[in-house]
């Protein structure tokens, strides 16, 4: 590329189906050769790129001649097993022409849920960009069950721009961005240029997939800008067919939907709370303790807990739940389930009279949580 790229130093571009399949049923190797151009100009231009691509099961479905399977999970994990490796080859081959090697990351969520392996993950990633090659990710959808699943590349994406400390996400899709309703269903829909804040409001305007091609639509997208956004970095939702769209994005030149960054971003403890492991369990809470975990970065003490949900121990991940339902906040928990039923509603001197044992008054300590939203007031 001639101009060169400011600011950028890590990016990971995430593919979705739709742009790597052109709308087809098979892969579209003439734009993915296209796309791969462009990702080997940054990195030649000293940007470090990370590919997170989708489209193993539209390669595997094509790979064996489109046959008539059942839907069942076993099935998808079957045309994933076999259209994984297509894939992989695929961009092995086009990135080669451009003179880079690839290494390939499948991934699942319990490959984030554990810190140790979230590191692992992390040095992989970091060696593998040390040494000039493109890290390819993909969910490990062959063994994955749903369960143990991300479950959408958009998120999966968002997760990978938080592990391998990216300052850019792009999204690219088979749309010109974020509209303010699906332009599928809504031709005189506007592209939203620019986002700050991600509200309900937001939210409502981003619909699912409807193509049959894409998981998750633009409503995983949302998500994803969420999560990266919380890390300090910056998401673009833009097309995949776009002229030059990899460039132009890193350029910061107006193309798609720009999401700005968070300024102060969370520590690398608390990114992982909000981005590695799924929620074991809810706890419900009093306004009060609302007001006081969200707006002023207290520690959850048990009398603010209304009620509490699922089975847990100590160091899982929970959800912390407004009167509303709203999930205002994500921590660890220092109690585990069974004597957290005991002791929500009692006052923190009531702990080792009701359970024998005290581990603190914090049920959730401030350091070990991610608040998502305020509700309340800071004083
Ligand atoms: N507000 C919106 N703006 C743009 N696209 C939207 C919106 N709501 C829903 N969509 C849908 O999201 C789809 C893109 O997501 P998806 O099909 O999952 O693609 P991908 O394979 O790229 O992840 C679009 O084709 C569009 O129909
Ligand atoms: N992991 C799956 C894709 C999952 C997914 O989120 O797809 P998409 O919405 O097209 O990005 C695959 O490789 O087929």
């Amino acid at each position: 590329m001639n101009s060169s790229v400011q600011g950028y130093r890590r990016v990971v571009v995430k593919l979705g189906t739709s742009v790597l399949t052109s709308g087809s049923k098979s892969l579209d190797k003439a734009h993915m050769v296209e796309l791969a151009r462009q990702m080997a100009g940054l990195m030649k231009s000293g940007v470090e790129v990370v590919l997170v691509t989708s489209g193993a099961i539209a390669a595997g479905r094509e790979h064996l001649g489109y046959p008539v399977l059942p839907d069942t999970m076993a099935n998808k994990q079957l045309l994933a097993a076999v259209g994984q490796s297509q894939l992989i080859l695929a961009w092995s081959q086009l990135f080669s022409i451009y003179g880079l090697h690839v290494g390939q990351l499948l991934l699942t969520r319990a490959d984030l849920h554990d810190r140790e392996r979230y590191l692992n993950a992390r040095d992989t990633l970091n060696a593998l960009l040390a040494q000039g090659i493109v890290p390819i990710i993909n969910e490990n959808d062959a063994v994955a069950t749903t369960e143990i699943k991300v479950g959408d590349n958009d998120n999966l994406s968002a997760r990978a721009a938080l592990l391998c400390d990216a300052d850019l996400l792009m999204l690219l899709t088979d749309q010109k961005g974020l509209f303010d309703a699906d332009p599928r269903k809504e031709p005189n829909a506007r592209l939203i240029p620019e986002v700050e804040h991600i509200d309900d409001s937001l939210r409502l305007l981003a619909g699912g997939s409807v193509s049959g091609l894409g998981t998750g639509g633009m409503a995983t997208k949302l998500q994803a800008a969420d999560i990266a956004r919380r890390a300090g970095v910056e998401v673009i939702i833009a097309s995949g067919h776009h002229p030059e769209v990899i460039f132009k994005a890193a350029r910061r030149e107006a193309v798609g939907t720009r999401f700005l960054a968070i300024e102060s971003p969370l520590e690398s403890r608390k990114q992982w709370i909000l981005a590695g492991p799924k929620a074991k369990g809810r706890l419900l809470l009093d306004l009060g303790a609302v007001a006081a975990v969200t707006c002023r970065g207290r520690s959850l003490l048990s009398k603010g807990i209304t009620g509490v949900e699922g089975l847990f121990e100590r160091g899982d991940t929970l959800e912390l739940v407004s009167p509303d339902g709203r999930v205002v906040a994500r921590g660890i928990a220092r109690y585990q389930s069974q004597a957290l039923n005991l002791i929500a509603g009692k006052h923190s001197d009531e702990i080792e009279p009701l359970l024998g044992y005290d581990y603190g008054d914090a049920v959730v300590h401030r350091n070990d949580m991610v608040v998502l939203e305020m509700i309340g007031e800071a004083r």
